[in-house]
């Protein structure tokens, strides 16, 4: 199967677009529909091993995102001890998470024992099933984009809220908690980026060819 050159730009198009939506989320329900072709596009994911290591929560329930927002609340405060001066201030103006505000919650865990305790693709490099969850979380987040769906991703609450809430046993991996709907417009910059916080580096410094630079700029 060949890709033309519009269904190239279209998925162009959709990785440029993406952004981490955590403002203009609105009160709009996700079709069913919908939800399923991103979950099927995050579940078409390349995994080490063909392990398919993920599972998804849907989390729509108010009092789990009420919870979920407790955690956020509590690293967010713990996060912020960390940063000093203008950067703090700075830290703690930015809105980091998006929890009740969007329609959808999406849990992304990891199954490391999923097909037995060897794997192809894994023997030296155990963390392999991880980035494959993680592969998963990005499907997700490109499909959604293209249904014109906000995601913003959540890492500032303790693995053990979500787990606690969500019911989410011992020997699973939390990778990511994502809130997912309809949103009033995608920002053309990241949030980070509008607000000061980092800017893009140049792709052409992260570019190398044959072997690692001299001097590395950041
Ligand atoms: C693993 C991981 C974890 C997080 C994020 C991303 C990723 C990949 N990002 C979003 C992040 O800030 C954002 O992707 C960058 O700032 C770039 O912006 P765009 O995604 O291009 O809009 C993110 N954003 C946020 O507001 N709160 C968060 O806790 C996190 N956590």
């Amino acid at each position: 199967m060949t890709i033309s050159p519009e269904e190239r730009d279209a998925v162009y198009k959709t990785i440029f677009s993406r952004r981490d939506v955590r403002r203009e989320f609105i009160d709009k329900k996700v079709p069913d529909d919908v939800l399923e072709r991103i979950l099927l596009a995050a579940h078409h994911a390349p995994s080490v091993g063909f392990m398919q290591p993920w599972d998804f929560i849907i989390v729509e329930n108010s009092n789990s995102k009420k919870k979920i927002k407790q955690g956020f609340l509590e690293a967010h405060e713990q996060a912020a001890t960390l940063f000093e001066g203008e950067r703090k201030t700075q830290y703690q103006a930015l809105k980091l998470e998006g929890i009740e505000e969007a329609p959808l919650g999406i849990c992304v865990t990891c199954d490391r024992s999923r097909t037995g305790s060897v794997v192809l693709g894994k023997t030296v490099k155990p963390e392999m099933d991880l980035f494959s969850a993680v592969c998963a979380v990005q499907n997700l987040w490109l499909a959604a984009r293209a249904e014109n769906l906000g995601v913003g991703w959540v890492s500032i609450v303790r693995d053990e809220v979500i787990r606690e809430t969500l019911k989410i046993p011992e020997n699973i991996d939390v990778i990511a908690y994502l809130c997912v709907g309809y949103v009033e417009q995608f920002q053309t910059t990241p949030d980070l980026e509008r607000f000061g916080w980092l800017p893009r580096r140049d792709a052409k410094k992260a570019i190398h060819f044959e072997s690692w630079p001299d001097n590395n700029e950041a």
